[in-house]
């Protein structure tokens, strides 16, 4: 079908939801925004479905929602009756329409007969996929867009074991969605008449309890942080979204007693008044925790973003300014941390390991190697983590140690199956006050880190493309990574280039060996330096992003080689 064939579908609909007519009624004479939000449906990608709110099939709204929901739920049908009956755990943050859609989703699986459990209000995505495994649930959904801007929003799938779906049951799930073709056929029951039945159940503080009781196991050094926790000032920012409360609650009982909430960011604000991206990736995320922390003078300020997985840091440094940490680097932090501790007690296991992405830092991967526990490389996408931790479960072949990825995401304990700011925050402060203790701060911490293990330094470009053309020059940026080949970055010579689309990497005497993951859009180059540069297309979001990973003789210099590289990307691109 055209987009204009399914654009005047919608736009024929007598009873389309207000707020959809409404934004249809805006496009209406835009052409290009009409095919734009009617070309494609939206894809299921790094982390689920994400896409803007407004109408049509490549837009976040009730239908898309509704559509979602009942393929999982056809999917569910073909279950048996015991496990299809273990129903489905929902939540939801902040954004515009988020908990709409989220009991639009339970709607959608109690026409199915599927028990939902749904939060009475909005709550934080690593608590969502501990709930999955706390109520022996069957799926979870969480209604989120992360850190997108506010006109997004998103939909992620949870499987039994509380991890986001990988893609062997994501892309079943995604046929059965794809068969649902008439959106408005989709039934939904009533919400009312479902709580009364008990078919939709809403729940609360109770799961909330459970979970800080199992964040509790996240302290290693009780004593450290009874002490350090009472002096240690901290400023949290839950960025508008979901982890204020928990991540209050989880400090408090953690033993950390001097801390403030940013006021201005500390009630959910679908639309993030003070801050456009909230994504502590971005230095923007930071900057009213700053103003606060230096008229605090607090040792540590930590971001979380909107649905509470991802965790960035700033430390005080003895001028009062404040040095922002990257999400590698608090990983490289938190398992020296980890594993020191472990050390100490005598109970750091022979068969550890951390867990990565494949565009993550080394510097974790060296500091594992110290402590003799095996760094395991995965895609992107927390899910991969998540199933590694499974298969250990499963074989007994690895401890978990730490998960993490440069996007600012870590899961320190497995009870949590997707990366949890909340644990970050807790484990993190913990390190602080183990420097605190020294006189000392975690970015000291980390210039011990250099030393030991080398200056490292890394840096994530990503480049916005949006819309259709977007798409197509995304695409065709992949196509000339793949066709040029390039040789040399900066005068270093490309020693040997992997393509996790082919499986293949192949190194400068043409020897080719395969790689053993399942097939993505990656490209990584390793140079004769020692530096990795990685190219890929951003699975939540319009862009494409390139990673470098390098070291120096000190940080500076490490940095600056970060900027070369940086160049020579850009060049590559433009030439
Ligand atoms: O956005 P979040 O916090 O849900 O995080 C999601 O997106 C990140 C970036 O993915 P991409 O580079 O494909 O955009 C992933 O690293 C992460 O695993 C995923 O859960
Ligand atoms: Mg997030």
């Amino acid at each position: 079908m055209s987009w204009e064939e399914t654009y005047t579908i919608w736009n024929k609909q007598p009873d389309l939801a207000p707020e959809v007519r409404e934004d249809l009624d805006k496009i209406v004479n835009d052409k290009e925004a009409l095919e734009d939000a009617f070309y494609t449906p939206m894809e299921f990608g790094t982390a689920g479905m994400r896409g803007l709110i407004g109408a049509g099939i490549n837009r976040m709204n009730i239908y898309t929602v509704r559509q979602a929901t009942e393929g999982l739920a056809r999917f569910m049908d073909t279950l048996d009756e015991e496990t299809k009956l273990r129903g489905v755990a929902i939540s939801y943050d902040s954004r515009h329409m988020s908990q709409e859609f989220a009991f639009e989703a339970a709607r959608v699986l109690g026409a199915h007969g599927i028990p939902s459990f749904v939060f009475e209000s909005l709550r934080p995505t690593p608590e969502l996929s501990f709930t999955v495994r706390h109520l022996h649930a069957y799926a979870g959904i969480m209604i989120t867009a992360s850190h997108n801007p506010k006109q997004y929003n998103g939909y992620k799938i949870y499987g039994e074991d509380g991890a986001q779906m990988p893609p062997k049951e994501s892309d079943m799930i995604t046929n059965y969605i794809r068969e649902v073709d008439d959106l408005f056929a989709v039934e939904v029951a009533d919400k009312d008449a479902l709580i009364n039945d008990g078919t939709l159940k809403v729940i609360g503080s109770e799961v909330d309890e459970v979970y800080l009781e199992n964040a509790k196991e996240v302290t290693i050094d009780r004593e450290l942080v009874a002490e350090e926790g009472k002096t240690m000032k901290l400023v949290f920012t839950p960025l508008h979204g979901t982890g204020g409360m928990l991540g209050e609650k989880a400090l408090r009982q953690a033993g950390f007693e001097d801390f403030t909430m940013v006021p201005e960011q500390a009630m959910p604000d679908p639309e993030f008044s003070t801050v456009e991206h909230p994504n502590p990736e971005f230095t923007e995320a930071f900057d009213l925790a700053i103003k606060l922390g230096k008229s605090q003078k607090a040792d540590l300020l930590v971001a979380v973003d909107p649905d509470a997985d991802r965790l960035g840091a700033a430390v005080r440094q003895p001028d009062g300014e404040y040095e922002l940490l990257t999400g590698n680097q608090i990983a490289a932090l938190m398992l020296n941390y980890i594993l020191t501790a472990r050390k100490k007690a005598g109970n750091l296991p022979a068969n550890g390991a951390l867990v990565k992405s494949i565009v993550s830092s080394e510097f974790a991967a060296k500091v594992a190697a110290d402590f003799g526990v095996e760094a395991i490389n995965v895609l992107t996408g927390f899910k991969f983590i998540a199933e590694q931790i499974q298969h250990f479960e499963e074989t007994n072949e690895h401890s978990f140690m730490l998960g993490f990825e440069e996007s600012y995401g870590y899961l320190i304990r497995p009870f949590v199956r997707d990366k949890d700011a909340i644990q970050s925050l807790v484990l993190l402060a913990e390190v602080a006050a183990f420097y605190k203790k020294q006189g000392k701060n975690l970015y000291d911490g980390l210039q011990e880190l250099f030393e030991k293990y080398g200056y490292f330094a890394e840096k994530t470009i990503a480049l916005t493309f949006d819309g259709i053309e977007g798409a197509q020059e995304i695409k065709d940026l992949m196509a000339k990574f793949r066709q040029e080949l390039p040789t040399d970055f900066a005068g270093y010579k490309v020693i040997a280039a992997e393509d996790y689309q082919a499986s293949s990497r192949q190194d400068a005497a043409g020897n080719v060996t395969a790689i053993n993951l399942p097939k993505s859009n990656v490209l990584k180059y390793f140079l004769e330096d020692g530096t990795w540069i990685a190219v890929r297309p951003s699975g939540t979001e319009p862009k494409i992003k390139f990673y470098i990973g390098t070291q120096g003789d000190s940080e500076a210099d490490a940095q600056a080689k970060c900027e070369k590289f940086e160049k020579a990307i850009n060049d590559f691109i433009k030439g």
